[in-house]
């Protein structure tokens, strides 16, 4: 299309954008209008939450949109039941003076499905132009589906034909997606309708009951979905929840800060956010250990717990408290009496009924005044029984005192105390629940007094569990519940949300491979189960990663594998070309000058955008406090309000992004305990533009730090040596380590194939499946152990089927076999597709006794296919 065309389209669509601001100014003024003549005093931007004026008004328009443009999208469609050829959608509906849809919101179901088609299944859809706005400026549009040429053999124009090798990535189909994942970031999140891809919008619109868990990796595109789906969730057309019955938790109040504008933004006002330390009754004043940390988030605490609260109920403490066989209270001269055993009988009834503690208290304290007020009837036949008499018995302090032994008033805060303090208390309600070290573990000393008991996060959370044993109380309850970052729920933390939403309708957002807390869960089972109500839960997988360059993630991917096997890594839709990684190896003394200079050099690169840039350093040690100190003194040298930079602990990286990230001194990061290795992920993976990583301590091994060489045997075993044991003795030398970087980067370069990464994860996929726990590391593209012993298998890219290229690979697979360490009993090539020419099988295996299989539509064939696979040989496809 010409550019006069281009012109001519582009000023077709501002008059249709440049209508929908007129229709919203005119439909401001009707409401006004409404306003006045019912004197109502509401000020609410959505007039559907205005009762007094009509919902027909639609969205009126109150500056909420930011600079974030009303329409986006147009569509036409065959055969309208309304008879209506073209559709705006937009971020908000607007409706004309007749009532009419003058922008349908993307939240609509029909709007949804549109968006959802694609160029295949193109549906009612004719044509579909997603306009680019600045403002309400038209400034570009690209039509995704076109109508359909009738004489053109190609089904889907600017498309490829599908081919089982080469899958179009998001980026090859959507340049303005790449365009907008381009812009400076500036702390602030923004809304993704524009580019919403169809997977995301899937979860975003899943209309299932139950629990959705969302997982995937860094950049994915997580939170984005999981804000998108409380707006659709309000929308009265699809789940129709208020805003104040909707509830999104996150990891902390950076992050909330960070997502603040989006719900705005698309018109939900008043969604409840909080940060997920926030949520329990309670200031958190101490911190737990690690061992202390495990035990009391375990769900087996609950029953600790609920067993805490039954030991205060002893209904043999009534003979011991009495002293004799029958209970007496003086009463009016009298005296009332019962026998203990009947006390006993009554308080075990109750201690065996239903329902909280306090309420079954209540439920004693009636029965036995209504035995004593029978025996007052004995006692003094003819005096009136009323309710102040019954008050009087229920003072009597004998009648108290019986009480407070067989069954004492508590709270919550005394029990846990109680708990805590006394190795014996723990063990009379742990029996068979905790191991003797973990009720060790959650022992401490007694503070001084209640207020100053260093409760932990933990202990705030037992203490709403011990509150609702003793109360039946309730938390504030929502009918929907988004959590991000979930895979740091704790299994008390998420019962303890499950309380909140009885419906078990919830969104979890999180990616397990990102888990910073020190219990990592291999599966979602197991916390989803316990979020889940009667609806149960299902799981959906985000692979693709929108945030990260190509270059970073494919530097994080070791680092991936090894935090996190059970969890696709995802596959960069940027640019595979970017020049966005730096490694800069720096003496110790010039490490923080260095990473501060970097930091503001990236910064000042693109003064017109503002790029944000984030110092994220170890959590422990002096760097934060240091490299904040120099990034105050310079920013106030500078006299530069334009430059953001921005010094962070590796803890608080999480869920947050920047242009540029520079990691400082990453192996610190590493060593940081059991988490170290997945903050470090989660460090790395921060930036939508380039990471600079800056170390004076060797890199950790995953991001390709020195392999730590075994000590070679320097015994007289010496002739025994085997080949990997000499290789290994060499690795001391030099020259070997230079051969294993050489190595290395060739793995590296491999895996820059979109092709081979697909394949990778196909195969890690299918492993999974059979349960063999495949690995990847720095050298092996996937390592597991099946019945028949290890396996490991070489991948290969795309066009890399022939015979030449297979050969290469034999060597290259055995070469990584002995420099990796690890001895095989099977080795694989895995090719993208059959090879050329058919004898390179038989001759591989004949003279490297190495199988070769590949992938053939949506199939495996080749070789030992039911070997590679770990699958029993009778199911195995198509064998050659
Ligand atoms: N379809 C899309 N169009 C444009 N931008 C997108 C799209 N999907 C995701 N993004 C952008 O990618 C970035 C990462 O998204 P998001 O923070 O939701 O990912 P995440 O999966 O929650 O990441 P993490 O687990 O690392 O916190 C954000 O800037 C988001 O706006």
């Amino acid at each position: 299309m010409g550019n006069a065309d281009r012109a001519t389209v582009i000023a077709e669509e501002q008059k249709a954008v440049d209508h929908a601001y007129e229709c919203v100014e005119q439909r401001r003024r009707d409401a006004e209008r409404v306003r006045n003549t019912n004197g109502s005093e509401c000020t609410d931007a959505g007039l559907s939450y205005v009762p007094d004026v009509p919902r027909e008004f639609g969205w009126h328009g109150d500056g909420d949109l930011g600079n974030e443009s009303l329409v986006f999208m147009r569509v036409d469609i065959d055969d309208d039941p309304d008879g209506r050829e073209t559709w705006r959608v937009g971020r908000r509906a607007v409706r004309d003076a007749d009532g009419e849809l003058a922008v349908i919101n993307w939240t609509a179901p029909l709007a949804v499905k549109w968006m959802k088609a694609d160029p295949v299944r193109r549906g009612e859809v004719r044509l579909r132009r997603r306009l680019r706005l600045d403002g309400r400026t038209v400034t570009d549009y690209l039509d995704d589906i076109r109508p359909p040429e009738p004489t053109s053999k190609t089904p889907v124009p600017g498309r490829k034909p599908a081919s089982p090798q080469a899958e179009p990535s998001a980026a090859q189909a959507d340049p303005l997606l790449l365009k907008d994942l381009d812009r400076a970031r500036d702390g602030l999140m923004r809304d993704i309708v524009e580019t919403i891809q169809r997977d995301q919008l899937s979860l975003v619109s899943d209309a299932r009951p139950g629990l959705l868990v969302v997982q995937g990796g860094p950049g994915t595109g997580k939170t984005a979905v999981g804000l998108h789906r409380v707006v659709w969730l309000l929308d009265p057309e699809n789940g129709g929840l208020a805003p104040d019955e909707v509830l999104v938790v996150g990891p902390h109040r950076d992050f909330l800060r960070y997502v603040s504008q989006v719900l705005p933004r698309l018109g939900s006002r008043n969604v409840a956010t909080v940060e997920v330390s926030r949520l329990w009754e309670g200031e958190v004043r101490g911190e737990d250990g690690a061992a202390a940390h495990l035990v009391k988030s375990d769900e087996r605490m609950a029953e600790v717990l609920r067993r805490k609260v039954e030991d205060r109920v002893r209904p043999e403490a009534a003979a011991l408290h009495v002293g004799d066989e029958v209970f007496s209270a003086p009463l009016q001269g009298g005296a009332l009496t019962i026998p203990v055993a009947d006390v006993e009988t009554l308080v075990a009834e109750a201690r065996d009924s239903a329902g909280p503690y306090l309420t079954r208290r209540r439920r004693l304290i009636d029965t036995l005044v209504d035995r004593l007020l029978h025996q007052y009837a004995k006692v003094f036949p003819g005096r009136r029984t009323d309710d102040k008499l019954r008050a009087d018995i229920e003072r009597n302090t004998r009648v108290t005192a019986l009480l407070n032994a067989v069954w004492p008033r508590t709270s919550a805060e005394s029990l846990l105390r109680e708990l805590l303090h006394d190795e014996e208390s723990v063990h009379a309600v742990s029996v068979g629940l905790l191991t003797a070290e973990e009720q060790r573990a959650i022992v401490r000393r007694r503070a001084v007094r209640v207020a100053a008991e260093p409760w932990t996060l933990d202990d705030l959370v037992c203490l709403e569990e011990l509150r609702h044993l003793l109360t039946g109380d309730e938390p504030t309850q929502y009918r929907h519940i988004v959590i991000d970052e979930a895979q740091d729920l704790t299994p008390m933390q998420a019962r303890s949300l499950a309380r909140r939403c009885p419906s078990g309708s919830m969104t979890v957002l999180g990616d397990l491979a990102q888990t910073t807390g020190v219990r990592q869960y291999d599966v979602w089972d197991r916390p989803a189960r316990i979020l889940s109500g009667r609806d149960g839960w299902h799981m959906a997988e985000l692979t693709v990663g929108y945030r990260v360059p190509y270059r970073v993630m494919r530097f994080a991917v070791p680092l991936a594998e090894a935090v996190s096997s059970s969890t696709a890594v995802p596959i960069s839709v940027r640019p595979a070309d970017d020049p966005s990684l730096t490694i800069v190896p720096v003496g110790s003394d010039r490490l923080t000058d260095e990473a501060v200079a970097r930091a503001f050099a990236l910064a000042g690169t693109d003064p017109e955008r503002g790029r944000s840039v984030a110092l994220i350093a170890p959590d422990q040690g002096d760097l934060v406090a240091e490299l904040s100190g120099r990034v105050t003194a310079f920013l106030e040298a500078a006299e530069n309000d334009a430059l953001r930079v921005t010094v962070l602990p590796a803890a608080m990286a999480k869920g947050l992004e920047f242009d540029h990230v520079v990691v400082v001194e990453p192996a610190a990061i590493a060593a940081q305990g059991a988490v170290g290795a997945r903050s470090l992920y989660v460090a790395i993976t921060r930036c939508t533009q380039s990471l600079t990583v800056v170390h004076s301590a060797p890199l950790p091994v995953e991001l390709g730090g020195p392999i730590d060489p075994a000590p070679a045997p320097r015994t007289e075993e010496r002739t025994t040596v085997k080949p990997v044991e000499q290789l290994r003795e060499k690795a001391e030398k030099h020259d070997f380590q230079e051969f294993v970087v050489a190595l290395e980067e060739q793995v590296c370069a491999d895996r820059q194939c979109h092709v081979h990464e697909l394949l990778h994860h196909r195969l890690m996929a299918d492993l999974h499946e059979t349960r063999l726990n495949p690995r990847r590391t720095p050298l092996i593209d996937v390592i597991c152990k099946g019945p028949e012993g290890t396996m490991i298998y070489e991948i290969l890219g795309e066009g890399e089927h022939t015979y030449e290229h297979m050969r290469e690979a034999v060597l290259r697979l055995m070469e990584v076999e002995h420099v990796g360490g690890e001895r095989a009993e099977h080795l694989f090539l895995v090719l993208p597709q059959a090879p050329e020419p058919a004898w390179a099988v038989e001759v591989l295996r004949q003279t490297f006794d190495i199988a070769t299989i590949w992938r053939k539509g949506a199939e495996w064939e080749g070789e030992n296919v039911a070997t590679a696979l770990g699958r029993p040989s009778t199911v195995e496809p198509g064998a050659g």
